[in-house]
C-alpha cells in the first residue's frame, strides 16, 4: 500500500502499481531512472544539474523546446547517465523510469497566452499521459503546479487549504485552470489507482538561464537595466510577488519527491515585494541611471501573492536560503555574459 500522508483528507489508499522487477534486483537497488519533462527549461535544467550530481541517478529529459533550449543542458551531452529526447508531452511516451518530475508547460504569461489551446492541452493531456506512464511503470510522479491556482487571492498569505479565486474564462485560465485540472488528475490517479503523487505549488522563481526575452518581471527588469532601457512597471505597481531563487526551488522539489507527503505543498520565498520596490532594487543594484516607466497591465493580474510555507518547513524541513538581494547579482552576471555587456567598474 502507498504510505504517503495525503493532502486530501478523504483519500482511500489503493495498492500502488508495482515498479519494474529491476528495482528489486541487487544490481539495480540504489539506481534510479528519473524522467524530467520540460527539463530543457529554466527550472528543469537546474533540477537536471542537481539530479546528475548524484552518481546513482540516470536522467532522461523530454522537451519540445517551445520555451526551453538544448543549450541549457549542453554540459551533459554525451554523458552516459544522461539522455535528451525531443518529445511533446501531449503525445504518449514509452520509457521505463522510477520517478517522473513533470514540469513541461510554458510558464511565462506571454508564452502561455501565445497558444492558449496548446497550453491547456499540455496541462491536461500532457499530465494524463505522464500519469498513464507512471501507472504502467509504477513510478512516483511530481507535478510542478503553481501559486496561480490561488488566482487573485482573497486570503493572504496563501495556505494550501485555500481554494483560490480564479477566473475560469479569462486569458490566464489556460494556465491556472489547466494546472488546477492537472492537480485534480493527480489526486484521481492517486485515489483510483494508488499512484504515488507529489504536488508542488511553486511561487515566482528566478535565476540564471531564464530566457532573456522571457517576459517575466525579474528577467525583464534585469535585461532592461543592463541594456540601459526604462524598467517597465505594469500598473498599478503596488501588486506584490514573492521571489524564490532557483537553487532553493530545486532543493524543495527534490525534498518533496523524496519525502512521504503527497502535497500540495507551497514552495516559495515568503519575502514579499511590490513591483515598484522590485524595480527600485534592480535599479539600485544594476543601473541607477535607468528610469522607471509605468505601463499598462494585462487582465486578471493577481494583486498580491505570498506563500505560507509552514507545511514545507514542517513536512520537508525546507525553507529558502537566498534573499532577493543575494540572488539578483547571480542573475545579473549570467545575463551580462549572454548579452555581452560586462559590468563597468568605477576606479
Ligand atoms: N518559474 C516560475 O516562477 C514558476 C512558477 C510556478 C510554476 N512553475 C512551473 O514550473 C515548470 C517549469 O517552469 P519554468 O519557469 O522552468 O518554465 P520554462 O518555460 O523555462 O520551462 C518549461 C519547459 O517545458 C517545455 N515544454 C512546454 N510545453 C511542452 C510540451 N507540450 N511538451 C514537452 N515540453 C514542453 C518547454 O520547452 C520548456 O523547456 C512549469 O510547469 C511551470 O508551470 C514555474
Ligand atoms: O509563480 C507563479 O505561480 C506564476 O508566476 C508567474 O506569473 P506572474 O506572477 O504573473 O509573473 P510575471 O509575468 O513575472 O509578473 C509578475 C508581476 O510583474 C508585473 N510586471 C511584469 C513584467 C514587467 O515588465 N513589468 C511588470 O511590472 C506583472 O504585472 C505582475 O504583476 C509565472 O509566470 C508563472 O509561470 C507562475 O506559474
Amino acid at each position: 500500500m502507498a504510505k504517503e500522508t495525503s493532502g486530501d483528507q478523504h483519500t482511500i489508499t489503493r495498492p500502488r502499481p508495482i515498479p519494474s522487477p529491476l528495482r528489486f534486483s541487487k544490481f539495480f537497488q540504489s539506481n534510479l531512472r528519473i524522467l524530467v519533462t520540460g527539463g530543457a527549461g529554466f527550472i528543469g535544467s537546474h533540477l537536471v544539474d542537481k539530479l546528475m550530481e548524484n552518481e546513482k541517478n540516470e536522467v532522461i529529459v523530454v522537451d519540445n523546446y517551445f520555451t526551453g533550449s538544448k543549450d541549457n543542458l549542453k554540459k551533459w551531452f554525451g554523458h552516459p547517465r544522461f539522455e535528451l529526447i525531443r518529445h511533446d508531452v501531449t503525445e504518449t511516451l514509452l520509457v521505463e523510469v522510477d520517478q517522473i518530475y513533470h514540469l513541461a508547460c510554458p510558464a511565462s504569461p506571454i508564452f502561455y497566452k501565445y497558444n492558449p489551446v496548446k497550453t491547456i492541452k499540455t496541462n491536461v493531456i500532457g499530465t494524463l499521459n505522464m500519469l498513464g506512464l507512471a501507472k504502467r511503470v509504477g513510478a512516483r510522479i511530481l507535478l510542478t503546479s503553481t501559486s496561480e491556482v490561488y488566482g487573485d487571492p482573497l486570503e493572504h498569505p496563501q495556505k494550501e487549504e485555500y481554494w483560490g479565486n480564479v477566473n475560469p474564462i479569462g486569458v490566464r485560465s489556460c494556465y491556472d485552470e489547466g494546472k488546477r485540472v492537472a492537480e485534480t488528475l493527480m489526486f484521481d490517479y492517486h485515489r483510483q489507482h494508488g499512484l504515488e503523487i507529489r504536488i508542488a505549488r511553486i511561487f515566482n522563481t528566478y535565476g540564471p538561464r531564464m530566457n532573456i526575452d522571457d517576459g517575466r518581471v525579474v528577467s525583464n527588469f534585469i535585461a532592461q537595466a543592463i541594456r540601459g532601457e526604462p524598467l517597465t512597471v505594469q500598473a498599478p505597481g503596488t501588486q506584490t510577488r514573492s521571489f524564490c531563487y532557483v537553487s532553493d526551488m530545486v532543493d524543495g522539489l527534490i525534498r518533496l519527491m523524496e519525502g512521504d507527503n503527497t502535497g500540495p505543498i507551497n514552495i516559495g520565498n515568503p519575502g514579499e515585494f511590490t513591483m515598484t520596490e522590485l524595480a527600485e532594487t534592480v535599479k539600485e543594484l544594476i543601473n541607477p541611471a535607468v528610469p522607471i516607466k509605468n505601463v499598462e497591465n494585462t487582465p486578471d493580474d493577481p494583486r498580491q501573492r505570498k506563500p505560507n510555507i509552514t507545511k514545507a518547513k514542517e513536512l520537508l524541513g525546507w525553507e529558502p536560503k537566498i534573499t532577493l538581494r543575494e540572488g539578483l547579482p547571480f542573475m545579473e552576471e549570467d545575463f551580462r555574459q549572454r548579452l555581452g555587456v560586462p559590468k563597468q567598474h568605477v576606479t
